[in-house]
């Protein structure tokens, strides 16, 4: 697996020193909430996972599945709902946790639907951030890391569902892609 990594862009070290100031900051913010931490699957779980036991506040978890890359490295446009929510969210503080923003749309359509069902507030954190590909006005109110436009594996992130258990964040080869 090591053997199809280009370059390695983001270390263990400086996903963990990152996520702890990410969890220490929310853990501020969200003092006397009722936070809720929105996940979808599958790329952001190992973000979570890490994320949330940064966090010094009591805190509900609940997970979405939703497609819109299939097996390629671009976007469809098109975010399809594989698995809702199940917690209602009146009255809660929503902190939508993604493992990458990058078009927007993916995260853009579910901040919308989930501001349908009145939650006291919702917000974004997102591990990386690349703003070169943006194709709607959108940002988070977390952010990791900001990287230029390579499609990136690891850390929950897949290319055709493989390289999310690498421990790092990389590049693979070209010719991964094209084989
Ligand atoms: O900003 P966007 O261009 O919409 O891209 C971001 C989305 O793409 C990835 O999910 P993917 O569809 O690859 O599914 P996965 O989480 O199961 O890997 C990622 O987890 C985001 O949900
Ligand atoms: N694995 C992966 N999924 C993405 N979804 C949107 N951008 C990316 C990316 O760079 N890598």
């Amino acid at each position: 697996m090591k053997d199809d990594v280009k370059k390695v862009l983001l270390s263990e070290e400086e996903l963990h020193a990152k996520v702890a100031e990410l969890g220490a900051q929310i853990t501020k913010d969200y003092e006397g909430k009722n936070l809720l931490l929105v996940t979808v699957l599958k790329g952001a779980v190992v973000f979570l996972a890490d994320l949330m036991r940064t966090i010094d506040q009591p805190a509900e978890i609940d997970f979405m599945v939703v497609s819109s890359y299939g097996s390629g490295v671009k976007s469809s446009g098109v975010v399809k709902i594989v698995k809702d929510l199940d917690i209602n969210l009146e009255g809660k503080d929503i902190l939508i946790v993604e493992d990458i923003l990058d078009s927007g749309m993916t995260l853009d359509y579910i901040k919308g639907m989930l501001l349908d069902r009145n939650p006291a507030s919702i917000r974004i954190c997102a591990l990386l951030d690349k703003p070169a590909r943006r194709k709607v006005d959108l940002q988070a109110d977390y952010v990791g890391f900001t990287i230029p436009d390579e499609f990136v594996i690891g850390y929950g992130l897949d290319y055709d569902e493989k390289y999310r258990n690498l421990p790092y964040i990389g590049v693979l080869k070209p010719e991964v892609y094209s084989v």
